[in-house]
This record gives C-alpha cells, sequence and structure tokens, in this order.
C-alpha cells in the first residue's frame, strides 16, 4: 500500500468529518453519503487502497493476524492487565481498522445483552441493522441477513483442523449440547461453528464492503496517512478537526464530528480536546472545556486465559477459529494454530485452548499519559480484582481440563503445565475493549443516539459507546450500531 493513497484533492471541508476509517467509520460513512447532498470526509491514521484487491496479501489472508511486532497496520499501547502483568495490546491502524487485522469472528451480541443498554437499542429494535449489516450463505430466515455488504460463512465440518474436529467430539463426549446457529436468538449454549466474516479466504473488512465499493460518490472523500490531533469547537458545538498530514497541520471545518476512532483513540481525542475528567486534564495542562469524568473511565473488555498443549498435528491454513463452545459466561475457543504460526514475527509458541470471561466484573480506565497528540495513552485492565471472575475463570480451567482429559483430545493434544498461579501466568485479553465513552446511565458520556453529552455536533460511534462489551466478540455489534447510529446522525442533519 502506498498512500496517502485514497484521497482525490487536498484537504477539504465538509459537512460530516468522520475520524477513523476503521470497522464504524467505513460503515458511518458509506451510510451518510448515500445522500447526495452530504458532503463526508474520513480521516484515517493508517495507510488505505482505492481498490479492494490492492490489499496486501497479509491484511486480505483471513487464515493470518497482522499484528506482530513492527507490524504496520496496526498501534500499541503500554497496558497493565492486572499488577505485575504488563503487555504492549494492539489494534488496527489501517483503512478497515481493527476489522482489518482481526481473528474474523463475527457473533452478534445476545439479546440480554441490551438489557445494559438504553431502551431504544433492545434486541427486537437493532435486529434490523444486524440483518442489514450481512450476507448470511448458510442461514435464511427473517433474522439473517440475506443483501448486506459483509459475507458470513462458517467452516464446514469437512473442512474442519484436526484441532477443531477433535474439540466438538470431546465437548459433545462430555454432554455439552450442539449449538449450530450461534446467531440464533435463543438461550442455547453449547459448540458450534462460529459466523466468519470471511469469503474465500479472505477477511472482509469494513472498508472493503462497505466504503471501498463507494469511493467514487463525489461527495465521498477519505484521507489516510492523516492524524486527527484534536477536535475544534466554536463556542459548544464542535466544528471541526486539526489533522497532521504529510507533516502539515491543517484545520478542516464540518457541522458534524463523528468520532470512530476506536475505544483507545476516541477518549484519547476527547480529552486532548478539553472533555474528560478536569483533574486528570489539568494535570497534564489541558484547558477544561467540559468536565466529563466518564471519559475514558469504566471500559469493559474479556479476559482471556490460556492453556498450552503440545499437539503433533500439522497445522494448515486456516481461520482462527472454527468453533466455539459457551458455557455460561464462558467461550472456550480452539485455536486451530498456535499464535507463532498465525502472527508474524513473534517466534514459537505451543498451541493453546483459550478461556475468554465474556460477563466479568472488571472495570478498566485509559488516562493520558501527556497533552501530546501523538503520545500512546496508558490502559489499566483490572483484570481478576475480583473474587467472581477468578472463580469463574477457574471453573473454565475445571472444564478445559475435562475437555483435554477425553479420549478425541489426548489422541491429538497433550496438557502442558504452567508453573506458578494458574490465572496470572497465563492472564491475556481478548483485545475487545468497549464503553470507554458509554452510553446508558445518568453520568454517561453519551445520549442515547450516541451524541456527546454537553456539546453539539459531536458523536462518538464505535465500541466505546457501548454501554458494556457484549458477551460475544464486539465486531458484528459495532457494525450494527454504526448502521443505526449512521441513520439517527442523517435524521439530524435533516
Ligand atoms: C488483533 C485483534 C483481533 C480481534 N479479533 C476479533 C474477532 O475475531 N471478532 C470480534 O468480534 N472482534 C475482534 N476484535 C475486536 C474488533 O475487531 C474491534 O472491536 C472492532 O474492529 C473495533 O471497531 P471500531 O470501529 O471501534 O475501531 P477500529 O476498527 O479500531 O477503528 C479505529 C480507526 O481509527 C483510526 N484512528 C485512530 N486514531 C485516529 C486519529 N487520531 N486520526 C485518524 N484516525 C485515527 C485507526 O487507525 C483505525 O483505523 C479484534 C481486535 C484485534 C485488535
Amino acid at each position: 500500500m502506498s498512500g496517502p493513497a485514497v484521497g482525490r484533492s487536498d484537504v477539504v471541508d465538509a459537512d460530516v468529518i468522520v475520524v477513523g476509517g476503521g470497522s464504524s467509520g467505513s460503515v458511518v460513512a458509506s451510510r451518510l453519503s448515500e445522500n447526495p447532498d452530504c458532503r463526508v470526509v474520513v480521516v484515517e491514521a493508517g495507510q488505505g487502497v482505492s481498490r479492494v484487491q490492492d490489499y496486501p496479501p497479509d491484511i486480505a489472508d483471513a487464515h493470518v493476524l497482522p499484528v506482530g511486532p513492527g507490524s504496520p497496520w496496526t498501534s500499541s499501547y503500554p497496558a497493565e492487565l492486572a499488577p505485575g502483568v504488563e503487555r504492549e495490546i494492539s489494534r488496527g491502524r489501517v483503512l478497515g481498522g481493527s476489522g482489518a487485522v482481526n481473528g474474523a469472528y463475527f457473533i452478534r451480541a445476545r439479546p440480554d445483552d441490551f438489557l445494559h443498554w438504553p431502551s431504544r437499542w433492545s434486541y427486537e429494535n437493532v435486529l434490523p441493522y444486524f440483518t442489514a449489516s450481512e450476507t448470511d450463505h448458510d442461514y435464511a430466515s427473517d433474522r439473517h441477513g440475506s443483501s448486506g455488504p459483509i459475507p458470513v460463512w462458517r467452516t464446514a465440518p469437512k473442512e474442519w483442523s484436526g484441532v477443531t474436529a477433535a474439540f466438538v467430539d470431546a465437548s459433545e463426549s462430555l454432554g455439552f449440547p450442539a449449538d449450530p446457529d450461534k446467531n440464533d436468538p435463543s438461550p442455547v449454549g453449547g459448540t458450534g461453528p462460529v459466523p466468519l466474516n470471511v469469503f474465500r479466504g479472505m477477511r472482509m473488512n469494513a472498508a472493503a464492503t462497505y466504503l471501498i465499493p463507494r469511493l467514487s460518490r463525489p461527495n465521498l472523500e477519505v484521507l489516510t496517512e492523516s492524524t486527527v490531533l484534536k477536535i475544534l469547537f466554536d463556542g459548544d458545538a464542535a466544528c471541526g478537526v486539526r489533522i497532521l498530514r504529510r507533516g502539515v497541520t491543517t484545520d478542516m471545518r464540518a457541522s458534524r464530528v463523528v468520532l470512530c476512532a476506536g475505544a483507545v483513540r476516541t477518549p484519547q481525542l476527547l480529552m486532548l480536546s478539553g472533555v474528560g475528567p478536569a483533574e486528570s486534564l489539568r494535570h497534564c495542562g489541558i484547558d477544561v472545556r467540559l468536565d466529563h469524568p466518564r471519559v475514558g473511565r469504566g471500559f469493559s473488555d474479556h479476559p482471556e486465559i490460556g492453556v498450552y498443549y503440545r499437539s503433533s498435528v500439522p497445522f494448515r491454513p486456516s481461520s482462527p477459529i472454527e468453533v466455539v463452545l459457551h458455557v455460561g459466561d464462558l467461550e472456550i475457543r480452539p485455536y486451530t494454530a498456535s499464535f507463532g504460526y498465525m502472527i508474524a514475527g513473534i517466534g514459537p509458541v505451543d498451541p493453546m485452548i483459550g478461556i475468554g470471561l465474556m460477563r466479568a466484573d472488571s472495570r478498566g480506565d485509559i488516562t493520558l499519559r501527556s497533552a501530546d497528540p501523538l503520545d500512546s495513552p496508558f490502559v489499566r485492565y483490572r483484570y481478576l480484582d475480583s473474587a467472581a471472575d477468578r472463580a469463574a475463570l477457574h471453573a473454565g480451567l475445571d472444564v478445559v481440563d475435562a475437555l483435554l482429559s477425553t479420549a478425541p483430545m489426548t489422541a491429538v493434544a497433550t496438557k502442558l503445565e504452567v508453573a506458578g498461579d494458574r490465572l496470572l501466568g497465563r492472564l491475556g485479553t481478548a483485545l475487545h475493549l468497549s464503553g470507554s465513552c458509554a452510553m446508558g446511565g445518568p453520568d454517561a458520556v453519551l445520549d442515547d443516539r450516541c451524541r456527546v453529552r454537553g456539546v453539539y455536533g459531536l458523536d462518538v460511534v464505535d465500541t466505546s459507546s457501548f454501554p458494556v462489551v457484549p458477551t460475544r466478540g464486539p465486531h458484528a455489534t459495532v457494525i450494527m450500531l454504526a448502521e443505526r447510529a449512521a441513520r439517527d446522525i442523517a435524521d439530524d442533519l435533516g
């Protein structure tokens, strides 16, 4: 990829500026620019392409995760998962965002997830936006999409990797039910194939499906390799953004600014622009425009514990996850290959079964380390603080031990013991960070239409906006959110 590849002209002003051309930004820009009278500019920090076929192989190939050290398609942030457990966490920094580098698991949130959302986001109300986003090639019903931009497939049993087939047999032998349609709203649980946004081995990210095919619209502009430094205000209304492009700082004007920079950068941008917890902004020398104590505070994610094993079954290119088992609040993930096989540059690593806690008590914070917009904020998760979370993950370890002790699994895998604490030594994160500028609740940052309370013309439409992380991976749900929020913004614009 070369860049700035996608912009047709130099910097222009707009009706709407969309900050970030990732999963949600691609949907918002595509939907808003359906109105030819609405000039939409997307500002994306990463590189881009103007034709889907120009994505380089590591972005296109759904069998690899292009997030290794030195990846040109990601940003990484310093994070503390738990006291003493420090990690760098990655997010996509490319047209398509994190959805361009992710595991391509595309499961909707469950109906009871929406009990934590404002009432206008009930499951019945959001179902039409889920279906509008997808074309499901396995299921046809009024609950599955048949003409949406994102193709959804499940890996057929005859194509399963060796570990997937053994895992399915193992879970059946332990009495877990089959769960063939993970997007069925009835509360089943059990083992079943994962809906994947993959077409012929290609990861179909939101830029590839929603945005790039619309680039010929004269009212749609995409500026790549252009970083938004702050939001500009006229009184209490957002009126544009300051961007850094080709080494030059420029101000762009618009009557509406929609933040889709992801759950780490969106709260950072608000704070850099003076909207956030007053005391911590002053600590960084930032003038306070609006004291919003919840900006960056109280996010949620899915802690993940890895159980490693040795296997003589050879890896072959496959989606990172083909099936999962849901047991209560746990998601058991038999990854089809070791991360060392899927991620370039991290060296040999044993394969693992992941245990995701999909409804955790832990809540984290994102805080500025300085007023420099190019400096990464700090992400503190507070995983394992809660006794209930620790107990749930221990129960998950027992489930995986039982699975690994079955005949189908012992035939392909030998469990490796980890010295020290059973949880801390294996702790990771699913990278599903959500709710860092949430809607819902009286002190929420956003109203129930994703508008930042206390100012005008400023929206947050990305996983930051979720009241809490859903009990499934967030990708399908953030596409749904963007579908609906784009309609709300279009209605506001009149
Ligand atoms: C490695 C990995 C694997 C994952 N696997 C899965 C999975 O299999 N299934 C699942 O459901 N979820 C998965 N997720 C999570 C899911 O992909 C994300 O939650 C989702 O894509 C987030 O969408 P978003 O629109 O909120 O942000 P993003 O898609 O991250 O988009 C944000 C965009 O904003 C741009 N940006 C940021 N700051 C600026 C700025 N200042 N100026 C201009 N542009 C900016 C970024 O470059 C990026 O393109 C994974 C995430 C990662 C990182």
